[in-house]
Formats: structure tokens, C-alpha cells, sequence
């Protein structure tokens, strides 16, 4: 068995719970609060510059060309393609480009990213493809779930999101991943496939806590200026 089927096992309850969170619900019958999505929106851009760093820690630390191509192509779809999505949202939205990269990222946004930067500057090319995984492919997992809903892709708002997570072009971004972590993952001992394990369950956590986050219009404690 491939290591992410085993894995896909052990995270499968955490993925199934996103479709029942309130936010992914109301995404699949259009309800959702406007403000909760404009939230997601900003924090996750900030969120997707991190993550896109992330992509190239994976083209610094790659072994070989190959895999030094997919990462570099994978920043790139990031940056382009996803990032995309955001800013033709923030355009609807009357939110510049400025004040998207501005957004101070929430707690939730800054232990998630900290906690994946830490991992890929500690380790070798493993730690970064794993804390990696979890995003693009549970972002497929739910696209394609949603999209299986009658008329969901042709709501006014909420279809394009749905489009581009449920996507040709996003299920190869995860084909990809997973195929990365697959071939990391050839020839480690049991401890420490039991250690990337451990960081996609994490990193599993970390995107329900970042649907609620939006839920809940999360901001830090006390506002200051
Ligand atoms: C928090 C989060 N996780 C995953 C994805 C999909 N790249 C995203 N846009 N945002």
C-alpha cells in the first residue's frame, strides 16, 4: 500500500468533518455570510504567500531536477492560478490588492504557517512535502465534494470557488503532491514514516481550525492601532 492511502485512513474522520462544518456547508448551498467568506478570503492570501514559500523551500531542498521542476511549477501555480481566484474575488469585493497582502494574519493563520515554516527549515525535502500535503489535497477532496451537489458550480458567488477547487488543473496540483510524498516516503523506517504521519494528521487539524477561524471571524484578543 502507497504511504498516502495509509495516511488518506488515519485523516479521513478530520477530512469528513470539514463537510460538516458550517462554512463548508454553507458554501455547498450558497448561504454562506458574506463577511465569514470575505474573512477566509484575506486571511488565506496571506496564508497562500507562506505557502507558496513553502513550495520554495521544496524547489531549495529538492534532490534532483524532476522534483526541483514540480515544486518550482507548483510556487507558480500558487501564485498564479489560486492567487487568481483571490484577487478576482477581492475585485467583486471592493478590496484592493494592497489591502489583501496587508491583512494581519489571525492566530490560527500564524500558528498554521509557523508551524509548517518550522518543519521545512528543520528538515530535509520529506518534512516539507508533508507539511505541504494536507492543503492542496484536502482543498481537492472538499472542491470535489461539493461540486457533486446539482448547481453548486453555478452559484453567483460561491461557484467559482468551487470550480477552481474541483478543478482539472487543482486535481493535478494534487496528483502531484501526493505523488511527491510517495516518493519521499520510499525506503524510511517505520519511526519515521510514523513522523510525517504525524505532521499531515497536524497539519489535518490545522485546516479544520482554519475553517473555523473564518467561522468565527477570528481576530486577535485586544485591537490596537
Ligand atoms: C488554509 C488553506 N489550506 C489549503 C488551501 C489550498 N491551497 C488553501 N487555499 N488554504
Amino acid at each position: 500500500m502507497k504511504f498516502t492511502d495509509s495516511v488518506f485512513k488515519r485523516v479521513e474522520p478530520i477530512w469528513e468533518s470539514y463537510m460538516k462544518h458550517p462554512f463548508i456547508q454553507g458554501l455547498g448551498d450558497g448561504t454562506l455570510d458574506e463577511e465569514k467568506f470575505k474573512h477566509w478570503l484575506k486571511q488565506d492570501y496571506v496564508y497562500l504567500i507562506e505557502y507558496a514559500r513553502l513550495f520554495s523551500i521544496g524547489a531549495a531542498k529538492s534532490t534532483d531536477l524532476k522534483m526541483m521542476t514540480t515544486y518550482a511549477d507548483l510556487a507558480n501555480g500558487t501564485l498564479h492560478t489560486e492567487m487568481d481566484l483571490h484577487r478576482s474575488y477581492a475585485k467583486q469585493f471592493n478590496i484592493s490588492e494592497e489591502e489583501l497582502e496587508q491583512t494581519e494574519p489571525a492566530q490560527t493563520t500564524v500558528a498554521y504557517t509557523s508551524y509548517m515554516l518550522n518543519l521545512a527549515q528543520q528538515g530535509g525535502i520529506e518534512n516539507v512535502i508533508a507539511a505541504i500535503l494536507t492543503c492542496t489535497w484536502s482543498y481537492s477532496y472538499i472542491g470535489l465534494k461539493l461540486a457533486e451537489i446539482e448547481g453548486v458550480k453555478d452559484h453567483p458567488l460561491y461557484g467559482e470557488w468551487v470550480n477552481m477547487y474541483a478543478s482539472e488543473e487543482f486535481s493535478t496540483f494534487k496528483e502531484d503532491c501526493i505523488q511527491l510524498m510517495d516518493t519521499v516516503a520510499e525506503g524510511k523506517t517505520e519511526e519515521e514514516l510514523n513522523r510525517l504521519e504525524d505532521i499531515i494528521v497536524k497539519t489535518s487539524y490545522y485546516e479544520y481550525m482554519f475553517w473555523e477561524m473564518a467561522e468565527n471571524l477570528e481576530t486577535w484578543p485586544v485591537p490596537v492601532k
